[in-house]
């Protein structure tokens, strides 16, 4: 049976707060799935490629075999570290953050044989050959790497037809909310609430600096395998059974650098309600909740667009589509014809840019800079166990700012490449790059060219015709394995690409990616710096949230004292290691404007915004939308005028442009801007 997913009220609509499964984000046909909520299918930019039509794998051009993944991976994949000369690890770590998006299905016999065929009845299963002469995994015996077929979706429209697909692994919604902080469905949202003064549950250090220690509560009811912990504080063992933290997205616990870039946010939740409650402290647990995670939720998307978006596609692709965030003033940028949903080749291809970046170990560096020493990773794949030892979190995020990132190329390291989810003591775990390339077959992604010519560059005939930005090294082996430049598979030749000028990858994910992010912004309608919405800050507010940047989250939420102000750049002239305490620097966002004026009139209900059944205004004659005001009181709101001097009054007109005498500005409900009397 497919999902019905519930029609939207009017009241939730109009809630200055999104929804924690993006429910009501869109306006939508009744009946019709509406876009980006958790489980709901991708959508695709070109028509899927599968063997018979609708869910065979992609084959070859002339109907054979397309080459083994793991050849092509042992082919054109190497081990070497190529680190970049102006950015830091973190580009990595926060592209597996944001990345906006069950149970193991055995597809391999222990042994790491296939399964006669009997047993692959459930479908499922396209396990990956490992060839005889496999240099690394012959002399464990493997023949057989596991890969189980992404789960089909229901689709949106209801019609038979090709499959599409639910990732396995994208159990969040498509937005950019911060689902996995927040969870994506009520109850998982629930359970990462205490229900008390807006705050998320933490697991607390006594005797610190209130929240600077605050972790991620331990979770011993997780579906991912997590290893068991031996924290080194002994208080904490006493907790800790499973080295598992508990968030909204069990991705959370892949590795340290994971949990600590991610630990950060859920210490600003809690400082941020905090601050709200001694601001509004007539203002209860729901509240404090929602505005915290609204304020999160913004900085977050802030960050992505100032500051890792022109890092990876370049500020000139950000520029020509209206992506690089405003200085000023609120963006008209929603359109609700606009389908915000993960694009699928941005899931099982583009976006997977980043497994090139994984460093093979990760370290950890003290406040003089001084590296301590550094973890394999493929011992610490769902081990947390690091980060609960007092001031490691600190090391890993220092080392994340320290580190210089990888470039985007065809060298992976090992750890992902041989030695993926080992289990200990096996001395081998699986390998990304097969993974990733099966993965675009299984989800019938059409082959390279076809996104080449999507994306402005010539379609290719000859291989040599990928030589305008593959090097000819890689476009060489690239003919001696496949048989048509059409075969070609669009994740590895993406990663082959020279990357454009300006940015880290090259033109073909350049614009999947771009495009993804473009839908972000456009299909949201609580993007942060929308105005004349429901949800949109005011002016104020927006001026103070960007402010925010990723290196004052982890001044304030870290025993971190001294960082660039740019964290995902390297350290340099332009960007000086700085004190946390120096605040032009690395400025802070200031939650005054947050403050509510106190009037019974005037307070919004606990659940947001709660409407009178009519408004009936008379002799209205200026075009500001006639509103109701929480109270239930009739009036008139200018939606975010130049300058912010909208005015509200109960029987006057709108059409004042400057605050007059007596007056102040305010924020209403829903953070539409307008000014009161004083006396309010
Ligand atoms: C320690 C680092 C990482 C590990 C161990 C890891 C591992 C994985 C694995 C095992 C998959 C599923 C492969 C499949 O069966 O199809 C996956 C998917 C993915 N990874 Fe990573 N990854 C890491 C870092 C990153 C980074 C840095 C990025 C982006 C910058 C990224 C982006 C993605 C995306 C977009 C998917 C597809 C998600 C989906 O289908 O919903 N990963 N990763």
């Amino acid at each position: 049976m497919c999902p019905i997913h519930p029609d939207c009220d009017h009241k939730t609509f109009n809630s200055p707060f999104r929804t924690i499964t993006g429910i009501c984000n869109n306006i939508h046909p009744p009946g019709h799935v509406p876009w980006g909520l958790p489980k709901t299918q991708y959508q695709r930019a070109l028509a899927p490629n599968y063997a018979d039509g609708v869910w065979m794998p992609r084959r070859a051009k002339n109907g054979g075999q397309l080459p083994l993944p793991r050849l092509l991976s042992l082919l054109l994949i190497r081990d070497l570290d190529v680190p970049s000369d102006t950015d830091t690890t973190f580009v990595m770590q926060y592209g597996q953050f944001v990345d906006p998006n069950g149970s193991a299905v055995p597809c391999c016999t222990e042994d790491g044989e296939f399964l006669e065929e009997n047993d692959l009845s459930h479908g499922k299963c396209i396990p990956i050959e490992i060839p005889k002469d496999d240099p690394f995994y012959a002399k464990f015996r493997q023949r057989c790497m596991q890969f189980a077929r992404s789960a089909p979706a229901c689709r949106t429209d209801g019609r038979l037809g090709h499959v599409e697909q639910v990732s396995r692994m994208n159990q969040n919604t498509h937005f950019l909310d911060l689902s996995g902080l927040y969870g994506s469905d009520d109850q998982v949202a629930g359970e990462l609430r205490t229900f008390e003064k807006g705050a998320l549950k933490v697991f607390a250090r006594k005797g610190y600096h209130q929240h600077d220690m605050d972790l991620h509560p331990p979770d011993n009811d997780t579906d991912v395998d997590c290893a068991l912990s031996k924290a080194i504080d002994l208080t904490l063992t006493i907790f800790i059974f499973d080295a598992c933290t508990n968030t909204g997205d069990n991705r959370v616990n892949v590795s340290p650098y994971m949990v600590a870039s991610q630990t950060v946010f859920l210490r600003e939740h809690n400082g941020v309600a905090e601050l709200l409650m001694e601001l509004n402290p007539h203002w209860g647990d729901e509240r404090l909740y929602q505005e915290a995670r609204r304020i999160l939720i913004a900085q977050m998307q802030h960050i992505t667009y100032n500051e890792f978006l022109p890092i990876l596609i370049g500020r000139d692709k950000m520029q020509e589509l209206g992506l690089l965030p405003l200085q000023h003033g609120f963006s008209r940028d929603y359109d609700e014809t606009v389908n915000p949903s993960v694009l699928n080749e941005f899931a099982a291809a583009a976006f997977r840019f980043g497994h090139s970046l994984v460093p093979g170990k990760q370290d950890l560096i003290n406040q003089r800079r001084v590296k301590e020493r550094d973890i394999l990773l493929r011992q610490h794949f769902f081990k947390t166990t690091e980060t609960y030892t007092p001031g490691n979190l600190d090391k890993f995020l220092i080392a994340l700012a320290t580190v210089p990132g990888q470039r985007v190329d065809t060298y992976f390291t090992e750890e992902m490449t041989n030695h993926l989810f080992e289990e200990e003591g096996k001395g081998f775990g699986m390998d990304i790059v097969s993974l990733n390339i099966q993965r675009g077959r299984d989800h019938g992604l059409p082959g390279y060219n076809s996104y080449r010519e999507l994306c402005g560059l010539s379609r290719a005939r000859d291989f040599r015709d990928f030589l305008d930005v593959i090097p000819p090294r890689i476009v060489e082996k690239f003919e001696s394995m496949y048989n048509s430049v059409d075969d070609v598979d669009l994740f590895i030749a993406g990663v082959s690409e020279r990357p454009t000028k300006g940015a880290m990858i090259g033109p073909t994910f350049q614009c999947i990616i771009a495009d993804q992010f473009l839908r972000l912004k456009r299909g949201d309608r609580y993007f942060y710096d929308l105005g004349g919405q429901s949800g949109s800050f005011t002016e104020e507010q927006l001026d103070e949230i960007r402010k925010t940047s990723y290196s004052r989250i982890v001044c304030d939420n870290s025993f971190v004292q001294f960082i660039q102000p740019l964290f995902f750049k390297a350290e340099s002239e332009l960007n000086p290691i700085v004190s946390c305490e120096s605040f032009d620097s690395i400025p802070r966002m200031n939650l005054y404007p947050w403050k509510e004026i106190e009037n019974s009139d005037w307070q919004i209900a606990e659940d947001g915004v709660k409407w009178a059944q009519n408004c009936d205004f008379e002799g209205h004659d200026i075009d500001a939308p006639l509103n109701l005001i929480d109270g239930g009181q009739c009036g008139r709101i200018c939606i975010d005028t130049p300058g912010c001097n909208a005015f509200w009054s109960k029987g006057g007109s709108c059409s004042i442009k400057s605050i007059p005498e007596g007056f102040r500005r305010t924020h209403f409900i829903g953070g539409v801007c307008g000014i009161i009397p004083w006396k309010f």
